[in-house]
């Protein structure tokens, strides 16, 4: 495995590298032999036996963590495939018998149940499963992914329906099921009921009224019992089988009372587990609009619920219209009136840029690393830039230091909390290693399925492989996310904000999207500086940028021409043409070395010399590197109007240097 040789740098030898591409490369090799080959059978008790066996020996590995310090975990981005985007119940059966070799079985499902303990590895997890008759096992395994409520997917249920499935080789040359798209696999718990399964459907009369009314009764106090358990994904998947059956005809038109009542019940546990969309939904559906004193009391709790979602999911304007109808119902309601104070500031934030900065930094801490805070965009646009696709471009004229934009995270994770995970991962489509934050496209898939209103603003963003595109897609089961889409989108588009909360391992570095900030492209000599507050992304200009001129921050600030270019191709996928990297173009090489080592002894000066009070001669030999460093760049018409970016630190120092009295 890679390691970490120092603090922040991830460090792998030519033999690593050789290793990660030769194993990866073998695979695909095996793969495209054994292309629609029948599936060899597996003897189930040696198979059972052996997952055994790697979970135990998972287990006692993961005593410090399934990640240990210093390691890297790899894996290959496969060729993408698209996730299955048929309902369940339009796909045919397949069995375990019929597999075949590295293949979609496509309009295809395939029912299995666990058949071993689950053997979980840092960016994957795996099992035994079997059909029904016990006599036919195969392996299935998860990538990278957790349950739409956050649990290991495997360990979530005891049977499983996989659409459209794909029957592959792992990275190690052993058969297995594999799910990289988390809504091609359905969980089915023996506690909760299908989805699928209306248990009224087909029957009418008042007998079978009353039954279907107590059947979705039912659901609703097990819903009630769960919760009083805190199994939170029970308690919704009991709600939403109630809701099923209390929303048919002949129990709404004589009850219209249970669905509103499940409704205000899920509203909460969707809030519980971060599912805002539909807990502000379910809100709304629960309202019952009378006037009696009880009635007033449940739509203000709705009202309450809707509000904290839309709060929750930054519609600010929306959530005081929410709270302001909470408070008509139930008059000094200390909750609603907190809220409508903090929708206040958000609203001020949004519209003016003022932010109190004092406050939310001292808000901020190891336990609470996110802040509550509003997004201020509106002094820019996103317009077509020529040759770099859309660009983030100024709407008014901006002084040097004045801020341009603040944006709240879409999604941080942070390197010390359990998602954050950095992987070695070997792209197959461009040959290329790269160290990515892997646990970053896990949660922002997760938050997507949560929310799905989201999913929009973010497929819109650049990402090489299109997927999709940006368009919604659901079917009877659920959102649908495209993960490999995902997966480019954040190579291309996330950023580090930093440890901010004590020092990080390399394998586990702060990572987040910022979905507005993602619009800004890269110029080595650019106009803005973005910094952090908590996960609170400020952008500020560093020269005054004028009306309709196009922002551009610096994603690589490596003053070595070539270390730049190339960190800019591999994680970025462009060649940099700005003026400066047009002109360092054009220099000899051996100019670039110098021009490298001077600044680097500049850096090395200007770190250590206090340029208050300084010595005559101290000055004397800032004056000479600066003159040295000037040297490489003078006589080169190349460098006309481009700014000596690698002088420009050691010329402030002397700018400010005060010889001792
Ligand atoms: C964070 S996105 C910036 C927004 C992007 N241009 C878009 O259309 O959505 C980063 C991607 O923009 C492009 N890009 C950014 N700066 C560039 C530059 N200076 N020259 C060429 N392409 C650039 C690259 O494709 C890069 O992977």
């Amino acid at each position: 495995m890679p390691s970490r040789k120092s603090e922040n740098t991830i460090f792998l030898t030519q033999e690593e590298t050789e290793r990660i591409q030769n194993t990866i490369q073998d695979r695909l090799k095996k793969c495209s032999e054994l292309v629609g080959h029948a599936r060899e059978p597996r003897i189930p008790k040696d198979a059972i036996s052996q997952a055994t066996g790697a979970a135990l020996m998972a287990d006692m590995g993961s005593v410090s963590g399934p990640t240990q310090e210093g390691t890297l975990p790899s894996f290959a981005v496969g060729q993408p495939y698209p996730p299955c985007t048929v309902s369940l119940q339009d796909l045919q059966p397949i069995s375990l018998a019929d597999l075949k070799m590295d293949t979609h079985h496509r309009g295809r499902r395939l029912a299995v149940k666990r058949a071993s303990p689950v053997v979980t590895l840092a960016s994957r997890s795996w099992t035994m499963v079997q059909n029904d008759d016990g006599d036919e096992v195969e392996r299935l395994e998860v990538c990278l992914h957790k349950s739409r409520f956050g649990e290991d997917v495997l360990e979530s249920a005891s049977a499983f329906v996989i659409k459209e499935p794909y029957f592959t080789l792992t990275d190690q040359g052993e058969a297995t099921l594999r799910i990289d798209h988390p809504s091609d696999l359905i969980l089915c718990r023996d506690d909760i009921p299908s989805s699928n399964t209306a248990p009224t459907n087909g029957v009418n009369g008042h007998a079978e009224n009353t039954a279907a009314e107590n059947i979705a009764r039912t659901c609703k106090d097990k819903g009630n019992a769960a919760l009083k358990k805190h199994d939170i994904p029970l308690t919704h998947a009991h709600y939403t089988q109630g809701l099923k059956v209390a929303s048919e005809e002949r129990v709404s038109d004589t009850n219209p009372d249970l669905v509103r009542d499940i409704s205000r019940n899920r509203a909460l546990v969707n809030l519980l587990l971060n599912q805002l969309d539909e807990a502000e939904a379910d809100a709304k559906a629960s309202l019952t609009g009378r006037d009696d004193q009880r009635s007033k009391e449940l739509d203000g709790k709705a009202y309450s619920r809707a509000g904290s979602a839309a709060y929750n999911l930054g519609k600010y304007q929306a959530a005081q219209g929410f709270f302001e109808e909470q408070l008509k119902l139930m008059p000094g309601d200390k909750e609603a009136t907190i809220y409508l104070r903090k929708i206040a500031l958000r609203l001020r934030e949004q519209e003016t840029g003022v932010y109190d900065l004092k406050k939310i930094k001292s808000g901020l801490s190891r336990a609470r690393p996110r802040v509550d805070a509003a997004s201020f965009i509106s002094n820019t646009e996103v317009k077509d830039s020529p040759d770099r696709g859309r660009g983030l471009f100024a709407t008014r004229d901006i002084p040097i230091g004045g801020t341009i934009m603040y944006e709240k995270a879409f999604c941080v994770v942070w390197g010390h909390e359990s998602e954050a995970l950095t992987a070695v991962t070997y792209d197959v489509r461009d040959e290329k290693i790269r160290i990515s934050p892997v646990g970053l496209s896990a949660a922002i898939v997760q938050k997507l399925l949560n929310n799905p209103s989201q999913i929009e603003r973010v497929m819109d963003l650049y990402g090489d492989y299109q997927g999709t595109g940006k368009d919604v897609v659901r079917t009877e089961d659920g959102p649908i996310v495209d993960t490999f889409r995902i997966h480019d989108i954040m190579s291309r588009n996330a950023f580090g904000p930093g440890s901010q909360y004590g020092e990080e391992a390399a394998n586990k570095a702060s990572t987040g999207l910022w979905i507005w900030a993602a619009y800004i492209n890269h110029s080595c000599i650019a106009n803005a500086k973005k910094e952090y507050i908590g996960d609170l992304m400020v952008v500020r200009a560093t020269r005054p940028i004028a009306a309709g001129e196009e922002i551009f921050h610096s994603y690589d600030e490596s003053g070595d021409y070539d270390a730049r270019q190339k960190a800019l191709m591999t994680t970025w996928g462009f060649e940099c043409k700005c003026a400066l990297c047009a002109a360092e173009k054009l220099d000899d090489p051996a100019v670039r070395k110098k021009r490298q080592e001077l600044a680097r002894d500049a850096d090395a000066f200007v770190a250590r010399e206090p340029w208050a009070d300084a010595k005559r001669l101290t000055i004397m030999k800032a004056q000479r590197l600066a003159r040295a460093l000037d040297d490489t760049y003078e006589g080169r018409p190349q460098y006309q109007g481009v700014p000596h970016v690698m002088a420009e630190k050691i010329h402030e120092w002397l700018a400010k240097a005060s010889p001792r009295k």
